[in-house]
């Protein structure tokens, strides 16, 4: 961010709203069939990506690795091409180009260097480092366990059974997933430790795989088997982003009225999908219809206590509407936020207080207990989601002035526009 970009005050709802929102395609869809189809053997129509900065990270590191990746209206056509190095990729802080790629990069013909933002340099990767050395791969990290580091490729990598603690971040399995049936002999991931967080993160990359024509056995609790073999995928559809609703559909249950998410599929791998319960519990009248998902609200929002293990990334706005809550609520479940794109625990505790509130940490999440905000800066600590997150508040609190909401470009580069055309 410019050191001088100017606040970005949000505005305050003053009447209900009533709107349809077409929100863009889901980051971590968009990005699995990006690897997916730069490891097909055949070329592959992405339709309806997601631009932004992850995903255009995602195309420009699979491109240094010799993939042909070319826009075709709002599609993208992927052709596929031996992996090679030597290449210099710049993962920015996507925890998705930081854990999908070092697979591929084993896979690829030469060296492939990593690095990214500061704080990708603080996000967890060592279990992965650990598990694709355990299958054969030559990776240099300086023994930190972390970014920067070079893969050395030597054009395949053997592959085979591993165990590793991915109670930190399951796109450790998911990036070991996606490759794995490039790997000679295939892989089998298990995981030891304490529970892995984001399982329907897990079960996208399962099923993105099969749709791809790999075979994939994840009947046993905490193993995921991948046979070796053939990618094969010709068109991938991205669904719009359901985390990225999650401000749109807080908008109608702060300011009353309706918002519809258009297009919101009614059978998904996308933990978005748990916002239609979530927001129930705290008010919302959910329904589906011809237009979309559409939440109504009846004036009433009420705290809740829900463990948020599974859908952690939904937490940002699930704490925002729950400092605007008529009770208090203990959201737990998600120790691992702490080393997202901020501390998001520690982070969201922080603004709710600075603006009056009265958020309290603990380990592995937060209690809220709601008390009147007052306006003042919301720091988005260059995290999308706590930018969004300030622009939920701001809907109930006048003289709410978000920080650096370009940085919501991570996921969502429209965000300030597709919310005037909500909230205005
Ligand atoms: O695989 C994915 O696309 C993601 C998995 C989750 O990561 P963690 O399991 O590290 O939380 C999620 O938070 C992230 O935004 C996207
Ligand atoms: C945790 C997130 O992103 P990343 O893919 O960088 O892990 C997120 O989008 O909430």
């Amino acid at each position: 961010m410019p050191a001088d970009a100017p606040n970005w005050p949000a505005p305050t709802a003053s009447k209900a709203v009533d709107a349809t929102v077409e929100l863009p395609g889901s980051k971590s869809m968009t990005n699995r069939a990006l690897v997916l189809a730069a490891l097909s053997e055949t070329p592959t129509a992405v339709r309806r990506p997601l631009r932004s900065r992850d995903t255009d990270l995602m195309a420009a590191a699979l491109r240094s690795l010799g993939a042909r990746i070319t826009e075709d209206g709002a599609d993208w056509a992927v052709s596929p091409a031996p992996l090679r190095g030597p290449a210099r990729l710049d993962v920015g802080n996507a925890g998705t180009v930081m854990r999908f790629v070092p697979p591929l990069a084993a896979l690829a013909d030469g060296e492939v260097h990593f690095d990214g933002d500061p704080r990708a340099r603080e996000r967890p990767v060592g279990p992965l480092l650990e598990a694709l050395r355990a299958l054969g791969a030559g990776i240099d990290d300086g023994g930190r366990g972390a970014l920067p580091l070079t893969v050395r490729g030597t054009g395949a990598l053997r592959g085979g059974r591993v165990v590793l603690d991915a109670s930190g971040s399951s796109q450790f399995v998911s990036a070991l997933l996606l490759a794995g049936a490039r790997f000679t002999e295939g892989v089998e991931v298990r995981h030891e430790g304490p529970p892995v967080p984001s399982q329907p993160h897990l079960d996208m990359t399962v099923q993105m795989l099969r749709e791809a024509g790999v075979a994939v056995d994840d009947s046993e609790q905490d193993v995921w088997r991948v046979a070796p073999g053939p990618v094969k995928t010709s068109e991938i559809a991205v669904e719009p982003d359901l985390s990225n609703a999650a401000p749109f559909l807080a908008a109608a249950l702060i300011a009353g009225g309706r918002v519809t998410v258009a297009d919101w599929p009614r059978r998904t791998t996308q933990p978005g999908d748990a916002l239609r319960g979530l927001f129930a519990r705290m008010g919302g009248e959910v329904s589906f219809g011809d237009a979309g998902l559409t939440l109504r609200g009846t004036g009433a929002v009420h705290g809740i206590t829900a463990d948020l293990r599974e859908v952690g990334e939904l937490t940002p706005t699930i704490a925002a509407v729950a400092a605007l809550a008529d009770s208090p609520s203990r959201l737990t479940g998600i120790a691992h936020l702490r080393r997202h794109e901020t501390d998001r625990i520690a982070a969201l505790a922080r603004e709710i207080n600075r603006l009056g509130g009265d958020a309290e940490e603990l380990p592995d999440g937060l209690v809220i207990r709601p008390r009147p905000l007052h306006g003042g800066v919301f720091r988005s600590y260059e995290d999308h989601r706590m930018a969004t997150s300030g622009a939920v508040i701001g809907l109930a609190v006048p003289g709410v002035e978000v920080e650096d909401i370009a940085t919501t470009g991570k996921t969502l580069p429209d965000f300030p526009a597709l919310w005037s055309g909500v909230v205005a």
